[in-house]
């Protein structure tokens, strides 16, 4: 697991955060609900739930946010805050372990306080079923003393408005779930709405950026702001190295070129799991084991770090019969299928891919 970890902290167009975003992120973060490009839907949701709080003169509704990494639940969760006029604390799941750590956090919460539990799903047992109760009834159990002479003590909570965040909404118990007045699930972003984030941190970062510079920025960052920032970065460095610092789509082009960073967001990576399923395998099916080995990669890379975007790109299928190519997989290598060898031979791979 800690290679898998490893990989995705190397790539550039790795989804979690490393050393270097998280100095910069923080510049970057929208501030306030117009900044916050793109996600109408949740926006405009979270717009009315919080107008109708502070209308009320009451502390909005609990929310969850959840979706992938890189896609702005952090920086939601702040501008929650900001647009409540509250203050906000900050903890993860992983951080509480036991539910005294949670209890010590929720006893010193404010009337309207925001409390931002990111990776909610890794909370441990225990904390969450304290968690119901506070959610439920702002209230919480302290337990005093221990073996039968413990004895549990009832402490009043301030109403405060928890957002959590989870990468993996399906793993929540439903009890968590349904304790959360509002659900705003992140969709990856389009290619437009990542331009206006490229256009805006550059601005940011004082770096001059021609339109079609941003296009192609946004066009290899798969759907996510935090790869975008990114690679705006690695573009402004090889426009001051080799250029005249002002970012165009040529200079863009290049740079992501440099560092292997393809017309569609695919990296070395991706592009070998590719080569090896087309080339050697003549576009699958293969099994993941005999895959990997041919990639040099070990099976978990392979599966947890490459395939998901290329599932997701409709570039690879995992069928029964093992990883099979789609047409736009070739299309993208610049590569032609070879012949189908007359019925039912090359045809039992597409099958595959329709059949589930
Ligand atoms: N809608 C947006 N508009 C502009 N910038 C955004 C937007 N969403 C995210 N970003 C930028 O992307 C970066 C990553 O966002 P953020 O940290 O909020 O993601 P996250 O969903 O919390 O990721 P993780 O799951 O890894 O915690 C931030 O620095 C922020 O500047
Ligand atoms: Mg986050």
């Amino acid at each position: 697991m800690r290679n898998l970890v490893n990989w995705d902290d190397d790539r550039l167009v790795g989804t979690d955060a490393d050393g270097e975003d998280r100095a910069v992120e923080a510049a970057l973060r929208p501030k306030d609900l117009g900044e916050f490009v793109g996600q109408e839907r949740v926006r405009e949701q979270l717009d009315l739930v919080l107008k109708a709080a502070r209308a009320r003169g009451a502390t909005a509704d609990h929310v969850l946010l959840s979706g992938a990494p890189g896609l702005g639940k952090t920086t939601l969760s702040m501008i929650i805050a900001a647009e409540m006029g509250a203050p906000i604390r900050i903890t993860s799941g992983p951080a509480i372990q036991h539910a005294g750590d949670l209890a010590a956090i929720l006893s010193s919460l404010t009337e309207g306080e925001v409390l931002f539990l990111d990776e909610i799903h890794r909370m441990s047992r225990p904390a969450e079923e304290m968690l119901y109760m506070a959610m439920e009834d702002f209230r919480v159990d302290v337990i005093v003393g221990k073996g039968p002479g413990a004895t549990a003590i009832p402490l009043e909570l301030p109403p405060f408005t928890l957002v959590g965040a989870t990468t993996r909404a399906g793993l929540l118990p439903p009890p968590l779930r349904d304790r959360f007045g509002f659900t705003g699930h992140m969709e990856f972003y389009a290619p437009a709405e990542l331009e206006r984030v490229v256009h805006r941190s550059a601005r940011l970062l004082d770096v001059e950026i021609e339109g079609e510079g941003a296009a192609e920025i946004a066009g290899r960052s798969r759907g996510t702001p935090r790869i975008a920032n990114r690679l705006l970065r690695r573009v402004r460095d090889y426009a001051q190295v080799k250029g005249d610092g002002v970012i165009t789509q040529r200079t863009a082009a290049q740079a992501l070129e440099v560092y292997e960073v393809d017309a569609r967001g695919l990296d070395r990576l991706d592009r070998a799991v590719l080569t090896a399923l087309l080339k050697l395998f003549g576009g699958g099916p293969v099994g993941l084991s005999t895959l990997a080995v041919a990639v040099g990669e070990e099976r978990e890379t392979v599966e947890e770090v490459a395939e998901p975007f290329l599932v997701r790109e409709g570039l690879l299928a995992r069928t029964p019969r093992g990883r099979i190519a789609t047409p736009a997989a070739w299309e993208h290598m610049g590569m032609t299928p070879p012949q189908q060898a007359g019925p039912g031979g090359g045809g039992a791979g597409q099958q595959g891919l329709f059949g589930e």
